[in-house]
């Protein structure tokens, strides 16, 4: 089947009339894929992303995510469309810190109707991922930064969006825990059916994935600044 998760050509955006313009002219992803995105720091990985998940948005071009057109969203629609959608798992976690491991993965469910998920089922989610339940009633800030990552992951695979984004969440993390949790990520996704963009400088993972994108390949700079033309 090759329904596209994630549709983009023409795409343009600045961060600022003075920030250089970057061009996306074509980047898909298949439905089910697991693709893993790398580049040098400050090619545009983020910024991306970003796009992706909706929180900026592009000048021109067309951008559609499982089919929905998020250019001509509203910013309100395009975070409805994210909390509804899209599980995203954060360099830095964003975890709640004065909230325990469940309720951090509970709270997918207050920003969305769609993806409702009990306290039973975030407890088995966090199980899976190797959170034990005495582990998932203890505040985030008392987990290990690994374990830390385990709870982002959860709450980002709450629900069962059907498409994962992931900036470096394994920066972290020693080999075998590294190892390990993407294991419980694949399986995850594969239980899921959810497509998976994973961001990574560590090269060695590449192979793991069904696909390997640089970000050099398909992310284009303008250094012209308005006014220079
Ligand atoms: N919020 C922002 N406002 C203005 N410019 C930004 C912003 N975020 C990123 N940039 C700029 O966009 C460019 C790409 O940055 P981005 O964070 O996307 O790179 P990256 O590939 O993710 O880097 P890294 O691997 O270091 O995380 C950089 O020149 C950066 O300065």
């Amino acid at each position: 089947m090759s329904e596209l998760v994630l549709d983009i050509s023409g795409l343009e955006f600045q961060w600022s009339d003075q920030s250089p313009s970057m061009r996306v002219d074509q980047l898909s992803v298949q439905s089910g894929e697991r693709v893993f995105l790398k580049g040098a720091s400050g090619s545009g990985k983020s910024t991306l992303l970003s796009l992706i998940g909706g929180v900026t948005t592009a000048s021109t071009g067309r951008l559609a995510v499982l089919g929905q057109d998020l250019q001509s969203m509203s910013a309100k629609q395009r975070d409805r469309f994210r909390a509804d959608h899209l599980g995203l798992i954060f360099q830095q976690f964003n975890l709640i810190p004065y909230l325990t491991a469940v309720e951090n993965v509970l709270l997918t469910g207050r920003f969305s109707k769609q993806r409702k998920i009990t306290r039973a089922e975030a407890l088995t989610l966090l199980k899976e991922l190797g959170i034990a339940n005495d582990l998932a009633e203890k505040q985030v800030t008392q987990l290990s930064i690994g374990q830390q990552q385990r709870v982002a992951a959860a709450r980002a695979l709450a629900g069962k969006p059907k498409l994962i984004i992931a900036d470096e969440p394994t920066s972290a993390l020693d080999e075998e825990t590294r190892d390990g949790y993407l294991d419980l990520l694949f399986n995850q996704c594969h239980t899921n059916g959810a497509t998976l963009i994973f961001v990574s400088h560590d090269r060695t993972l590449a192979p793991l994935f069904d696909r390997e994108v640089n970000i050099a390949d398909v992310v284009h700079w303008s250094d012209q600044k308005e006014g220079e033309q």
